[in-house]
């Protein structure tokens, strides 16, 4: 890991944590994706002004097994303990590079420093991982796989909830050539964590983010203005609703925004996989969920490609697309 700058800046006030916890929370078997709410399935806030520990939330009886999530933390781990140099050798800002290292040091926006580490790989169509350490591309490979499965099931339940056939999304987004992304965060201890993030508040670009990490917490997702803690249930997947989802549905469900704060104490590791449509899909709303009286489509068309571009002029992704309302 590498030296972090010290921590110089005045913070910026951040919202009150609340203790109540809205977040996506999916029980299988049986899936339940009710369709009057925007997000997957939401359960419901426990309103108690006393209780500081959310309730456990994720996916569970999702089938991948446990040893091989533990095996791929591990694998994470192993890799962000390689000397410095041999992980520098994959440090670029070019998001098209298919194994990317990137480090918080210096990077400052907003007054935050992201105490931070990460590396990300293109998963599918290609697979392309690190050599190094030993084992761990076939572990990720595995993994990558696995929770691709998991996603193709969940969107499988969400093409239903929208009053599709099962397999409306993974034809409309031509899935069988789908952008998978693999990307794990190291969070060294921060010896002043109220002066840094680990990551900022941002919603993730494609149909689906699954999300695993070693226990720790720190993952935080914003409701109604409020940003929410996540205590996530052992081997429990947190799944993200993201940018695409929300345009393909015409805004019926929402792209979740979300961040990870740090603490003091321990590390923590969290690996996302991220899977969206084919580079090439051009994606609108679903035709079917657009009426031009009622329900105007809400989102210009936009290849998915050009919308990963988008990435490098800051601004959030979905501020591109979205219409404005008449
Ligand atoms: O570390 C986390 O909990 C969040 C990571 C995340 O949002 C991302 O990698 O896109
Ligand atoms: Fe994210």
């Amino acid at each position: 890991m590498g030296s972090h700058p010290s921590l110089r800046t005045t913070p910026t006030p951040r919202t009150p944590m609340n203790p109540m916890l809205q977040i996506l929370m999916i029980r299988s078997p049986p899936l339940i994706f009710p369709c009057s709410t925007p997000a997957i399935l939401i359960n419901a806030p426990k309103s108690s002004k006393t209780s500081t520990k959310p309730a456990r939330s994720g996916l569970v009886n999702h089938g991948v097994p446990e040893t091989l999530m533990k095996a791929v933390l591990a694998g994470c781990n192993k890799f962000f303990n390689l000397p410095m140099e041999e992980k520098l050798e994959f440090a670029t800002k070019d998001i098209w590079k298919p194994i990317r290292f990137g480090t918080g040091v210096d990077i400052k926006v907003e007054k935050f420093f992201f105490w931070r580490d990460f590396v990300k790989v293109i998963a599918h169509p290609e697979f392309h991982c690190p050599s190094k350490p030993q084992g761990f591309s076939e572990v990720v490979q595995e993994y990558c796989k696995r929770s691709r499965e998991v996603t193709m099931e969940l969107l499988k339940a969400i093409s239903e909830s929208l009053g599709f056939e099962e397999n409306y999304i993974e034809k409309a987004m031509n899935l069988k050539s789908g952008w998978q992304i693999f990307a794990a965060n190291l969070y060294p201890p921060c010896p002043q964590p109220e002066l840094a993030m680990g990551i900022p508040a941002h919603t993730d670009h494609g149909l689906l983010t699954l999300l695993i990490e070693n226990g720790i917490g720190g993952l935080q997702i914003q409701h109604n203005g409020k940003w929410f803690h996540v205590n996530p249930l052992p081997n429990s997947f947190l799944v993200n609703t993201a940018d695409h989802l929300e345009i393909l549905s015409n805004g019926r469900y929402k792209s979740i925004m979300h961040r990870a704060v740090v603490n003091s104490k321990s590390t923590r590791i969290s690996i996302a996989t991220a899977n969206g449509p084919s580079l090439d899909t051009m994606v609108c709303p679903a035709l079917e969920l657009v009426d031009n009286e009622s329900r105007p489509a809400a989102y210009i068309s936009m290849k998915y490609k050009d919308y990963m571009d988008l990435q490098l002029e800051g601004k959030p992704g979905l501020e591109h697309v979205r219409l404005p309302v008449a």
